[in-house]
């Protein structure tokens, strides 16, 4: 058995080289940018007013000063004239502020009657005017790889990129594998259930910015997983779930090896997930994950979502961990690494007593794998242990 950290090495040498397409601006949120955009403009592209009030000379800004006002400055809509001595204009937010004025004195601070304003007693010294360019200049990159959020989007937009370079969204196949398996909505016999890992990692793939694609369930016999994995083939990734252990009808390896599936590794010193198994079929990476359904979803945060990341360019870095106080005392760790289901409150973390893998009640009811090295000692409660947010 190897470690996480070795396997997570090896899964990340089968991580083919990420493809790029063009995308509509509005179809790029949550897409991993694939090469650095260059800003076409500059933001502002004029020195702007910040607030509502009157444009003028800073030089002239004193308590009860007087100014005619001579025109006015809208966003979109430019003071084409300049602004004298003893002068102002009308200036709103977003406006070009005139030639001639550098300050905006904001309209609370003014007095009017028809075309003179009386300035107040206590006008301060900011200006009020976004300079051309404080925001970004032509020029400017927003650097690639980088998942794209909405903030990131608008930046685009208001750089003028309309078309956004992007790694192409790796297709992923998912083939559930049992004879006990039927599908959500289906009515199962008497020995069935209903296949539902299949679904939650399919929903963890649709979050990473790949596109699932659900392959009929295999039972369990060599001809039916063949059928199913040849299927598969033209996916960027296959991943099977279950058939991955000892069992007399635990075939994925077997069928696979048959196929022509050179193995990267099988079992991994992690609970749960051990019988994780990654490999190439047919020059498509494939990770078999175990049936257990909270091991295959923490085999898909601790493995999957890392490999689907670089495999649309982003770093090679495994699953971000955080940190919280033990808010109860631990035994000590056996020679796996452990991701316990657990909940942070306002005392710290708590793992779950139950720690069955088939209990999704439990995964569903948490928001943190504490993770726990191989041979972790006693701990006690407010000691900083590492996790994983879910
Ligand atoms: N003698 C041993 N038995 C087992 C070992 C072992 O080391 N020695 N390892 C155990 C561990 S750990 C795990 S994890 C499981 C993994 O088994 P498989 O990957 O072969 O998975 P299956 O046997 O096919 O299924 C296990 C379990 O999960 C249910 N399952 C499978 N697929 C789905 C699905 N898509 N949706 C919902 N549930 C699913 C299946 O019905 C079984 O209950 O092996 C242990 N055994
Ligand atoms: O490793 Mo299994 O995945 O413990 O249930």
């Amino acid at each position: 058995m190897i470690s996480v950290a070795e396997a997570l090495a090896q899964l990340f040498a089968l991580v083919p080289e990420p493809e790029t397409e063009e995308v509509a601006l509005r179809d790029a949120a949550g897409r991993v940018l694939s090469r650095d955009v260059t800003a076409a403009r500059t933001q502002p592209p004029f020195p702007a007013s910040s607030m509502d009030g009157y444009a003028l000379r800073r030089a002239e800004v004193e308590p009860d000063a007087m100014f005619k006002v001579i025109g006015e400055a809208a966003a979109g809509h430019r003071f084409d004239g300049t602004v004298g001595p003893g002068q102002c204009t009308r200036i709103f937010t977003g406006a070009p502020v005139p030639e001639g004025a550098d300050f905006v004195v904001i309209q609370e601070d003014v007095t009017r009657r028809g075309d003179l304003i009386t300035l107040g007693r206590d006008i301060g010294g900011k200006d009020n005017i976004r300079p051309a360019g404080g925001d970004f200049s032509a020029g400017d990159k927003v650097a690639a790889p980088r998942r794209l959020n909405p903030a990131d989007i608008a930046l685009l937009a208001a750089m003028n990129i309309a078309r956004v370079p992007v790694a192409q969204a790796p297709s992923v196949a998912i083939l559930a594998t049992g004879d006990e398996l039927v599908m959500p909505g289906e009515t199962p016999g008497p020995d069935q259930i209903i296949a539902s890992n299949t679904f939650g990692l399919a929903a963890q793939l649709a979050a990473l910015g790949a596109q699932p694609r659900l392959l009929p369930i295999a039972r369990d016999n060599e001809p039916s997983l063949r059928a199913a994995l040849t299927l598969a083939g033209t996916a960027d990734l296959i991943i099977t779930i279950g058939g991955a252990s000892v069992g007399d009808h635990d075939l994925v390896a077997g069928v696979a090896a048959g196929l022509g599936m050179e193995q990267s590794f099988y079992k991994v010193a992690m609970r749960p997930g051990k019988p994780l198994m990654a490999g190439r079929l047919g020059g498509v990476p494939m990770i078999g994950l175990p049936g257990n359904p909270v091991s295959a979803l923490v085999c898909g945060t601790v493995f999957v979502a890392p490999f689907v990341r670089a495999m649309q360019g982003l770093p090679m870095e495994a699953a971000r961990l955080a940190a919280a106080p033990l808010a109860v005392a631990m035994p000590g760790n056996g020679p796996r690494e452990h991701y316990m289901r657990a909940r942070l409150g306002e005392d710290g973390i708590t793992p779950f007593d139950r720690q069955d893998s088939s209990l999704l009640t439990v995964l569903a009811g948490a928001d943190a794998l504490l993770v726990r090295p191989p041979h972790d000692p006693a701990r006690v409660a407010g000691e900083m242990v590492c996790y994983i947010p879910i």
